[in-house]
């Protein structure tokens, strides 16, 4: 007798920043604690919140660019450390957005298998997922340390999808980077509105669309039902 096949998991993997929780004022400040210690301008949260999505190096490096500094390998290094001990603390200014907490819980009751790709380093992710209590959710974890490639190479989102022992999944993020990573990936896309894009949404890859969290759920078994049939 052959053993029967298990059966794919419904997987769901969720980007961090912008998506899960807002996190561009802990970064703003983060950015301009470093430019206050350095003796130069400081940045508007509109450019700290234009400037995230590619993990804290490519952030600093457009800090170092908005305030008329060079690219400097040394420098940028020196500033990125300095910016990463102002980071690594308790998230004071950042929230989950609304609706989050619920959402999850209500997936997971659904029997989703949930994990998490995220372009921010794994200390501060760490810090995050607990202070809030979603470290809970997530049963396969790629920060900006696990592989050497991050997002957008499909790299990391496929290493979490693997982890949790499924063949798919719906990957659900905020960011012109989510929707590059999801299609190079081949998988599908669920954009939450409310985090850091810029580009509007008819030119950005997706699948669905939401504008708050207590959407996704039925997003989700709407998709997972698709599939199924
Ligand atoms: O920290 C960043 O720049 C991006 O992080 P994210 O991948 O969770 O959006
Ligand atoms: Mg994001």
């Amino acid at each position: 007798m052959t053993a029967p096949m298990a059966a794919d998991p419904k997987a769901v993997v969720f980007d961090l920043d912008g998506t899960l929780i807002d996190s561009a004022p802990d970064l703003h400040l983060a950015a301009n604690l470093v430019l206050r210690d350095e003796g130069l301008p400081e940045i508007s949260f509109e450019q700290a919140r234009s400037f995230i999505g590619k993990g804290a190096g490519v952030l600093i490096s457009r800090v170092m660019e908005a305030v008329g500094l060079g690219d400097d390998p040394e420098e940028h290094a020196r500033l990125l450390a300095k910016f990463m001990t102002h980071y690594e603390g308790e998230p004071a200014n950042t929230l989950v957005y609304p609706g989050v907490v619920d959402a999850l819980a209500r997936l997971e009751t659904m029997g989703c298998a949930m994990g998490l790709c995220t372009n921010k380093p794994g200390a501060p992710t760490r810090i995050a997922l607990e202070h809030f209590g979603l470290d809970r959710f997530f049963a396969a974890t790629a920060t900006a340390d696990t592989l050497p490639q991050r997002k957008p190479d499909p790299a990391p989102l496929h290493h979490v999808v693997r982890a949790l022992g499924a063949g798919s999944a719906l990957y659900v993020g905020d960011s012109e980077v989510d929707a590059e990573t999801a299609q190079r990936a081949g998988l599908p896309f669920a954009l939450y509105t409310g985090g850091y894009r810029k580009t509007p949404l008819a030119e950005l890859y997706h699948s669905y669309t939401f504008d708050h969290w207590d959407e996704l759920p039925e997003i989700v078994s709407r998709h997972f039902a698709r599939v199924e049939a």
